[in-house]
């Protein structure tokens, strides 16, 4: 390879792991960020028939897109989930990946260069387990370790699920940048309108004690 050509990719290599981006580097040895514990990547969780059903269901819920990031909040304190969101909650207990059956779920649009700061789920309303399944579009999911340096990405696949327990619920944050694209094998791919279906189980409290 040219020097110089090595050169400029070595610094754009350096550059992503300082910021703790993924990297898919063949041939190159180069250390790739730890995931935190308790953080569970299933790709193809859902097949694309059921991916295309869920975005019908979703588009009923008439989204105003010119607002940033549309939510749509089922379940909880809103009552038992739609049919189509109870069971994808029922499967994900049958097939193992909650221990509880989730009894809420949190509808989240994204346009192309929208993105979630950083944060925790909330942890007095939600429980131990967050299962987060996407449609439409892949997007890069980023974490960083709430008391300490740590930076780690998952690239969310379309029709993919992602679990967040233990470490990766707790003591990490997580956060989608607002940008238009997002690196893949060392080239940008351009979002699409995506949804995420956020599955939760809800913190019951017990009576108040005198
Ligand atoms: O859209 C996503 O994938 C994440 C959503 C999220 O983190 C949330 O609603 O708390
Ligand atoms: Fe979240």
């Amino acid at each position: 390879m040219d020097d110089s050509v090595f050169c400029s990719c070595y610094v754009l290599i350096s550059c992503d792991i300082v910021k703790g981006m993924s990297l898919f580097l063949p041939g190159l040895d180069l250390p790739v960020p730890a995931l935190p514990a308790g953080l569970v990547y299933t790709p193809e969780f859902i097949n694309s028939t059921e991916e295309r059903c869920l975005m019908a269901a979703v588009e009923r819920e008439k989204w105003n897109r010119e607002i940033s990031r549309p939510r749509q909040s089922h379940g909880g304190r809103h009552g038992p989930l739609p049919d189509w969101l109870a069971a994808i909650a029922r499967r994900l207990a049958d097939s193992g990946h909650m221990e509880e059956v989730a009894d809420k779920v949190v509808v989240n649009g994204y346009a192309p260069g929208q993105g979630i700061g950083a944060h925790v789920d909330d942890t007095a309303s939600c429980g131990g387990e967050i299962a987060i399944v996407s449609l439409g579009s892949l997007v890069e999911m980023v974490f960083a370790e709430v008391a300490g340096e740590r930076k780690a990405a998952q690239l969310l696949e379309p029709r993919s699920l992602l679990m967040l327990s233990g470490a990766a619920r707790y003591d990490w944050s997580h956060a989608i940048s607002a940008r238009r694209s997002d690196p893949v094998a060392g080239m940008r791919m351009a979002r699409q309108w995506r949804v995420s279906l956020t599955f939760r189980t809800s913190v019951r409290r017990g009576p108040a004690t005198a």
